[in-house]
Formats: C-alpha cells, sequence, structure tokens
C-alpha cells in the first residue's frame, strides 16, 4: 500500500512539478525548440518548470500555427514558421540552447546548423544516422566551444548508476554475460510514425537499438569486440503507401556480441510485438539482465526508472545452500553524496530527463555536472548500431546529404 502512495506520489510530482521562480543571476537559459515534436513536453518543458535556470524561450514548427498552438499551450514565448521557421529559431539572439527533436535523419543537420548559429545543443538519441556524422558533430561543438549533448536521459537517473555500481563493486565477480531489451506492444505506434520512415532514420534499432546498446557498453563499461549474429524483422505496414517508406526498417531486432573479457552480449528491440495468439495484448519489456561468476543482476525498467523500477541481485547464500535475493530501488542518490561529490542533488519524483537537464545546465554553467555522456560515448554508440546494421544486412541508414563548411 505504502509503495502504492509513493508511485502515485511521486509521478504525479514529476508530471505536475510545483513551477519554481527564475534566477535573477545569473539570467536563465533560454532554449529553443526545433519541432512540435511528442517527446518535448516530458523530455524538456516540464523538467524545466523545476529548474530556476532554464526558460523556454521559442518553439519552430513547419506549419506556423502548430508552432503557435504548441506555444501557446506550453506558455512559449515565441513561435516560429515556415520554410524558414527553424532558421530563424536558430538565429534568434534570445536564444542560447537548442532542443532537437527532430526525426533521426535531421538531426545531423539541424544540430550542425544549430552549432553554426552559436547555440549549444540538447540532442535527441541516436545523435545521428551513422558514426561519421556524430563525430562532425562533437568536433564542430568542440571547435566551436559550444555544448553537445546525446540524450541518453536513463544514464543520468541514480537508478542505472546504482545497478552500475553494484556490477563495478566486487560483490557479484566477474561479468558473464549482458543481455538488454527493449520492446512494446504493436499498438504503440502507428504505421506512419517516423520510426518506420527509412529516408528519415527510421528502424527499431536506431529508436529503442540505441538504448539497448548503450545499456549494455554501458553496464559492461566497455565496447563490445565484435557483433556475432544480428537478425531483423522488417515492418510490413498493412497500408500500401507506407510500403515504400518501411523498405530497409527493421520493427524488431536481435544482436549478438562478444564483450571483452570472454563476456558474451545480447540485445532485443522491438517496435511492434504483435499480440499472443492474434489476441492477448503483450506487456513492454524494459530490461536488463548481467549474469556475473558470483551472482545475477537485473535492472527492470531502466529507460523510464522514475515511473517504477527495481534493482534486484540474486546470489548464492553465505553456507551455499541456494540462493538469495535483494531487491534496491534507487529514486536518489545516496544521501552521503558519495555519487554527487558531496552535494545534495535531485528529488525522488525527479525524472531521468529532469536528472538530464541539471548536468546539461550545470556542464553550460561551468559547473561539473554528476555524469556525463561524452563525445567517445556517442560515436560508439552509433559505431555499433551501424556494425549491427551491417549484420543484418540492411546496412546503415541514410548518410544525410548535407553539405556545410566546416
Ligand atoms: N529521449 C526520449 O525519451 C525520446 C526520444 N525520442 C527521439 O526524439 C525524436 C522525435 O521523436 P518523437 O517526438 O516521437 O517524434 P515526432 O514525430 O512527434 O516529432 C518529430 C518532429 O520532427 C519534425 N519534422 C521535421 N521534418 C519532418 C519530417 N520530414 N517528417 C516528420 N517530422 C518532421 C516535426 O516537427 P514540426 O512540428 O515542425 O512539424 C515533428 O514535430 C526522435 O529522434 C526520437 O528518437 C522520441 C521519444 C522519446
Ligand atoms: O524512450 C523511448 O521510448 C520509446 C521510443 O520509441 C522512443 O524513441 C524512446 O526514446
Amino acid at each position: 500500500m505504502g509503495s502504492m502512495i509513493s508511485f502515485g506520489r511521486r509521478n504525479y510530482k514529476t508530471l505536475l512539478p510545483v513551477v519554481v521562480p527564475r534566477s535573477t543571476s545569473p539570467p536563465p537559459i533560454r532554449f529553443g525548440i526545433l519541432g512540435a515534436a511528442n517527446i518535448a513536453p516530458i523530455a524538456l518543458i516540464v523538467p524545466a518548470k523545476s529548474h530556476p535556470e532554464v526558460v523556454i524561450q521559442a518553439v519552430a514548427a513547419r506549419d506556423k500555427a502548430r508552432a503557435e498552438t504548441f506555444a501557446k499551450k506550453h506558455g512559449i514565448a515565441k513561435a516560429y514558421g515556415g520554410e524558414d521557421g527553424y532558421q530563424e529559431l536558430l538565429d534568434d539572439p534570445d536564444v542560447d540552447a537548442v532542443y532537437n527533436p527532430l526525426p533521426n535523419g535531421l538531426h545531423f543537420e539541424w544540430t550542425i546548423k544549430a552549432l553554426n548559429a552559436g547555440k549549444h545543443v540538447l540532442l535527441e538519441k541516436p545523435s545521428a544516422n551513422t558514426a561519421e556524422e556524430t563525430r562532425q558533430i562533437f568536433d564542430l561543438a568542440e571547435q566551436k566551444g559550444l555544448v553537445i549533448l546525446e540524450a541518453f536521459h536513463y544514464r543520468f537517473h541514480p537508478a542505472i548508476q546504482r545497478a552500475k555500481a553494484i556490477l563495478d563493486s566486487s560483490e557479484l565477480g566477474a561479468i558473464k554475460s549482458v543481455s538488454t531489451a527493449l520492446a512494446v506492444p504493436n499498438i504503440a505506434f502507428k504505421e506512419n510514425d517516423i520510426r518506420f520512415d527509412y529516408s528519415l532514420g527510421g528502424g527499431v534499432l536506431m529508436d529503442m537499438g540505441c538504448y539497448t546498446i548503450n545499456c549494455m557498453r554501458y553496464l559492461s563499461s566497455g565496447n563490445p569486440t565484435a557483433v556475432i549474429a544480428a537478425t531483423s524483422t522488417l515492418q510490413a505496414p498493412r497500408s500500401p503507401a507506407l510500403l515504400k517508406a518501411a523498405e530497409n526498417v527493421d520493427r524488431r531486432t536481435t544482436a549478438a556480441f562478444a564483450l571483452p573479457g570472454d563476456a558474451t552480449g545480447e540485445i532485443t528491440c522491438d517496435l511492434g510485438m504483435p499480440p499472443r495468439l492474434g489476441f492477448i495484448p503483450v506487456w513492454p519489456e524494459v530490461g536488463a539482465t548481467v549474469e556475473c561468476t558470483g551472482g545475477k543482476l537485473e535492472v527492470l525498467n531502466f529507460v523510464g526508472p522514475s515511473i517504477y523500477h527495481s534493482i534486484t541481485v540474486t546470489k548464492p547464500k553465505p553456507d551455499g545452500k541456494g540462493t538469495e535475493k535483494r531487491v534496491e530501488k534507487a529514486y536518489t542518490f545516496p544521501a552521503d553524496g558519495s555519487a554527487t561529490g558531496g552535494r545534495v542533488l535531485g528529488e525522488d519524483w525527479w525524472s531521468t530527463y529532469r536528472f538530464q537537464l541539471e548536468a546539461f545546465v550545470d556542464r553550460l554553467r561551468g559547473r561539473t555536472p554528476q555524469t556525463w555522456v561524452d563525445r567517445e560515448d556517442s560515436i560508439a554508440n552509433m559505431e555499433w548500431i551501424e556494425r549491427v546494421y551491417e549484420k543484418t544486412g540492411l546496412g546503415s541508414r541514410p548518410r544525410s546529404t548535407y553539405v556545410y563548411d566546416s
């Protein structure tokens, strides 16, 4: 009963946070959003309400009326729209940082344009269509002295960091295998979703697979040494009009990896699991399992842990007779400040996105963020996405045709 109440309280506060007063000195960082994307409220607009140093200043949409409606709904001062709307937002001197939640295939072009306009960028995952594009994005950001972050929000939450700390301690011994999964039922996305359009960088490996690869790499503290096998099931839209867009688009992909130290890795991602027996709805699957020489660690809901999660450790009993289980939750960082450089950081209702925003702002302000997803991490993640696509035979998503003067 108690945990039901805290579940309700936590999630209520996440969705409807108390709006805190904005800082005056220094003035808040003013964000502009490229596209009236579905994810923008959850990933930035709501988290910003409880951050005193952030203001959502502008939104741009291809359709001006859509931008205006979105701006009105979310209390955003400026709305840009039409053919030049995105660029006008980038050229706005009242915008300091840009959130880029465009379709994957447009991440490269609009992040390069944002950096060239002198804006810091919070960039949605996956960072681009290819590792080479990701490298160019980070090169330009470094050259310009701007902050760029691939929005792997779950990495900023205490839950995944606690799981990693258990693995890094001597408690469970060496890692033997890591498997990660992210799969949703076929009612989650419509057939015409950007995720099913190859020309926009679609495919489950890009969308959900980027998390499963990232989490596998994070928990195993390194990069795979090889893709052993990979298989995809293609998206098969019922509407003939969508067949062309869905060409080369994987709906489900599984892959097996060799990991350092003779360990193995496995990922599963699915954007449209069919109902069992054709009519029984299936539950989403969001988990990570790590088998170690001295036990097992399981993380339930590593992607959205602020909603609910569990970290389960199973290991042999000290007397060797059977196993014992321990279940942990980590909605906050340890009170002793051991994970946060001595400072008190966050609330139990902070979402992954709120923790991420804190880190992004810290970096912009010259403070040390609690954690970070750095250049090499983002590049390697794209590299392994491409290697899996190579193994499935589907090939990387199309390289951007955008050419800029570097
Ligand atoms: N961090 C997270 O938890 C999540 C991240 N994401 C990532 O965010 C990005 C957007 O996802 P999501 O919000 O679900 O997608 P949406 O389809 O809701 O948003 C994409 C936006 O892109 C704009 N756009 C520009 N050009 C095109 C085009 N040719 N076709 C379609 N849209 C276009 C649209 O903006 P306009 O308003 O101008 O029409 C639209 O609002 C993806 O990269 C995805 O991987 C998504 C969900 C969760
Ligand atoms: O968090 C997420 O879950 C659903 C996905 O389709 C989305 O793109 C991803 O970021």
